[in-house]
């Protein structure tokens, strides 16, 4: 597939291509004006509230680092109201940019250590989604993550309140485990993956995004991964690449966060490419958009780029991203429907239709 178009007319098509971002995370997601707003209203903290000042915090030497800078950003979100703003202004640029669904990672035990009271932050993220809906038309969903190098002391905790029929959220689909892999093994978190897993989520793992294909291999036979965030070194393992395709175990791959993180060096380097050879369910997202300077539709941009796709090829990657989700199959083909009368009449019409919605 060879691209048809300029570059510009690509990035056009993509940012009013309806789309589903399956890896992002919450905290991660506060936009510079939002972080801003937050670091003015509490001069105590190390977050700069300048917006150029920002831009160099986010800067990362490497993953530790971006690990450290995260958490500084999470210390800034206090009270069950900055909860439901940051959930109802990650919905709104969702929506700004066609996302249709997103299933978000949100990390509770982050907010409840912090004094958040456990019932406010449920209701606080289920009135932003529900908000977002209704006004925006973007479904969210939540993926709760275990951080995991707090220990099993936040894998409880997370289980906990994921499973807990008095306070699981509605919109809960997925369990997950995120932070630093060096020196948190996998295998460990089982037992609450097992307890996620019997009250009915889904297991979606970081894995393979710091350390090797062993991780992703852990990932999958112990926690029983149903798709892989990251998944970046088993590019490393041939036998690891084919069990991958076989089992249709998707990738959630953020090209933009693995340069920013330092986990991969260059973008030419990134092993989207061979993912893609290799039939693996592919999925494009964006992590922590503005941490990393991007967003989705940038994201796209970049795989475009990398992967020489031209519209139809960038549909089909946005169609993957629908299939691999945790939406019913009612929802599935909704979205794959408007991806695909999208396309035809971008490539009937020419690039000047049609326009995006904006909230
Ligand atoms: O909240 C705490 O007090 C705490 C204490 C010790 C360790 C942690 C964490 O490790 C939090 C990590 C946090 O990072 C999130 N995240 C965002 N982007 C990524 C990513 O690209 N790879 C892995 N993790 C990521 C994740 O959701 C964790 O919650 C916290
Ligand atoms: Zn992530």
């Amino acid at each position: 597939m060879t691209a048809q178009h300029a570059p510009r007319d690509r990035h056009a098509f993509i940012a009013g291509l309806p789309k589903a971002e399956l890896h992002v995370h919450h905290v991660g997601s506060a936009s510079p004006r939002i972080v801003s707003e937050l670091a003015a209203r509490h001069p105590d903290s190390k977050v700069p509230s300048d917006p150029e000042a920002l831009a160099e915090y986010f800067t990362f030497t490497d993953f530790a680092h971006f690990i450290d800078v995260y958490l500084s950003v999470v210390d800034l979100i206090r009270t069950p109201e900055d909860v439901r703003l940051l959930t109802y202004e990650v919905a709104r640029d969702l929506a700004r940019q066609q996302v249709r669904y997103a299933e978000l990672t949100v990390t509770p035990f982050s907010s409840t250590r912090r004094g958040i009271d456990e019932r406010a932050f449920m209701d606080a993220i289920e009135d932003a989604r529900k908000a977002a809906e209704a006004e925006f038309g973007t479904v969210l969903r939540w993926c709760f993550d275990i951080p995991g190098e707090a220990g099993l002391e936040s894998a409880e905790e997370t289980v906990r309140l994921a499973t807990d029929d008095r306070l699981r959220p509605e919109g809960l689909v997925s369990f997950g485990l995120g932070g630093p892999e060096i020196g948190v093994p996998r295998p460990q978190f089982k037992p609450y993956f097992d307890r996620a897993l019997a009250a009915g989520l889904h297991s979606v793992p970081h894995a393979g995004e710091t350390t090797g294909p062993q991780t992703v291999w852990d990932a999958l036979h112990e926690l029983r991964a149903e798709r892989i965030g990251h998944g970046t070194s088993a590019a490393q393992d041939p036998r690891l690449l084919e069990y991958l395709a076989e089992h249709r175990i998707a990738l959630e791959v953020c090209p933009t966060s693995n340069i920013a993180t330092r986990a991969v060096r260059t973008l030419d380097e990134h092993p989207l490419k061979e993912f893609v050879r290799a039939g693996l369910l592919v999925t494009i997202n964006s992590d922590d958009p503005p941490m990393f300077g991007t967003d989705l539709t940038n994201e796209y941009a970049v795989a475009a780029r990398l992967l020489d796709l031209d519209e139809r090829g960038i549909a089909e990657l946005a169609k993957n991203a629908v299939h691999a989700s945790f939406l019913d199959e009612a929802g599935k083909a909704r979205i794959v429907e408007e991806i695909d009368a999208y396309t035809a009449q971008w490539l009937a019409a020419g690039p000047q239709v049609p326009g995006p919605r904006t909230p």
